[in-house]
């Protein structure tokens, strides 16, 4: 057990109320209707950092959730990630308080021009002393493509086409923008900067024209971590070109196994090593001191979730509108229906552990499915996802802060005791606690080429 490597453990949240266990807000105990309240955040982060977890990881979404009934009812009376605050804001005020937790922040490509983007995350990278990454996403919500002036959500293939064009801006502000010896900063002569050593990008795509020079001076990592959240394959080619991390969403280790093998062919495929893209699963779990406890604390929570809110969450996820059913028609019923003989459903039928459930008791099931057990067994489950080629998990809660107490004083330590999650910090940024290697991309990176060719290095 010794011989195995660390694994990547980020606490994910969200800047609201409630993230994917819906209602969990109003269970004892739990701190969520304190989101608004910053001590609340510092609490979490420092927790974080006791336990040594690599990110506080936020998801983020810019449209309430409307594909239960073509409405956002069901969403906004639940609370379900509505209303949400922008987690930007947030990440400098946890890094004051903390010195070595890394923060991811994911934010779509149609949410701002890269240029004002660039700067945000330079900034951040400056204030976070090389602590921060970005969640590359191209989101799903058409709420959010109406209000961004975009006149509803682009297709998928022109999120990703955007995405390419995006990113390649990025780069060029964060790495062939400033030389490395820009900065001088001589006292002496009054001389900040070296204006031959600052260069305007003149970047001229499909969809972005931007001339440059990048506002910020060169931040720690120059390029923050970038993570990806994604599995398409137009996302999965993506991710082997650019993403240091990728976020997929499987149920399984066998479900991830050929992601994850895929992936790491797309980044051979790009020029990279196979090893330089870390894949992320999602975990949720249930810790007792015995199973039974385990077992008997999750029916508990299962029970205490509406099955209303668990329909409208996973008529997003799944994509299908789970409105059109009674929720107490059994499932029995529906799988004589065509309805319950094709798509989702009849995978959803499939699955039950009961014959006698109805749709709503189904599908508040599915969206309870998580690791229950003593500490030693959620470490067991842990391993099969590594054993999977999975390289870390994102710890996904059920009461905030309660899980991550709970992962942190009790699965934590079996982790640690078996080498699959760290006990301290190795040094300096992000990117160096991760791949052990500098602050910055690696040369194989096409950033580092897109650097190359404006420097001529
Ligand atoms: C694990 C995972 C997490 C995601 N998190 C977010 C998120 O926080 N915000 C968001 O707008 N989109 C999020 N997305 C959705 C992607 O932006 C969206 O699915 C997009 O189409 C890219 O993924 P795809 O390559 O699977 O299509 C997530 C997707 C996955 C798979």
């Amino acid at each position: 057990m010794a011989d195995r490597n660390r694994m990547i453990f980020n606490a994910f949240n969200i800047f609201s109320a409630s993230h994917h266990d819906q209602g969990m807000w109003a269970w004892p105990g739990s701190r969520q209707l304190e989101y608004n309240d910053i001590n609340y955040w510092v609490d979490i982060a420092q927790l974080l950092e006791r336990g040594h977890f690599d990110t506080l990881f936020f998801a983020d979404v810019l449209a309430p959730y409307e594909a239960f009934s073509n409405s956002r009812e069901m969403a906004v009376k639940s609370g379900m990630q509505f209303p949400i605050n922008d987690p930007g804001e947030l990440i400098p005020a946890l890094a004051y308080a903390t010195k070595e937790l890394g923060f991811v922040l994911t934010q779509n490509i149609l949410q701002e021009p890269p240029y004002t983007f660039a700067r945000k995350m330079s900034t951040l990278d400056h204030l976070t002393r090389g602590r921060i990454a970005w969640n590359i996403v191209t989101t799903f919500l058409p709420g959010a493509g109406r209000n961004l002036g975009l006149g509803g959500l682009p297709e998928h293939e022109d999120r990703y086409a955007r995405a390419e064009d995006f990113i390649d801006v990025v780069y060029k502000l964060w790495e062939a923008s400033w030389e490395d010896d820009a900065v001088l900063r001589n006292k002496a002569t009054q001389q900040y900067s070296d204006p031959a050593k600052i260069h305007e990008i003149n970047h001229v795509g499909p969809f972005y024209d931007v001339v440059g020079p990048h506002l910020s001076e060169p931040s720690p990592q120059r390029t923050p971590f970038l993570v990806q959240a994604g599995v398409s394959p137009r996302g999965r080619a993506y991710a082997g070109r650019n993403a240091e991390a990728l976020f997929i969403n499987s149920l399984t280790p066998a479900d991830a196994a050929p992601i994850v093998n895929d992936v790491r062919k797309a980044a051979e495929a790009a020029g990279r090593s196979r090893d330089n893209v870390k894949l992320l699963a999602i975990l949720g779990f249930v810790v007792g001191s015995t199973e039974e406890e385990a077992k008997r604390l999750h029916e508990e929570i299962t029970e205490f979730q509406s099955i209303e809110a668990n329909l409208a969450k996973q008529s997003v996820f799944l994509g299908h509108d789970f409105s059109q059913y009674d929720p107490k028609e059994p499932i029995f019923e529906i799988a004589k229906r065509p309805e319950g003989q094709a798509g989702i459903v009849k995978d959803l039928i499939a699955m039950s552990p009961r014959s006698d459930y109805t749709i709503g008791e189904l599908v508040r099931w599915y969206g309870n499915l998580r690791i229950v057990g003593t500490p030693e067994q959620i470490a067991d489950s842990i391993q099969d996802w590594q054993d999977a080629g999975v390289d870390g998990l994102n710890v996904q809660y059920v009461t905030s802060p309660g899980t991550f107490e709970d992962f942190v004083d009790h699965v934590a330590p079996v982790l640690k005791q078996r080498g699959i999650m760290q006990d301290k910090y190795a040094p300096g940024t992000l990117r160096e606690k991760v791949f052990g290697n500098g602050p910055q991309l690696p040369d194989e990176h096409p950033a580092k080429a897109i650097r190359r060719a404006a420097f001529g290095e």
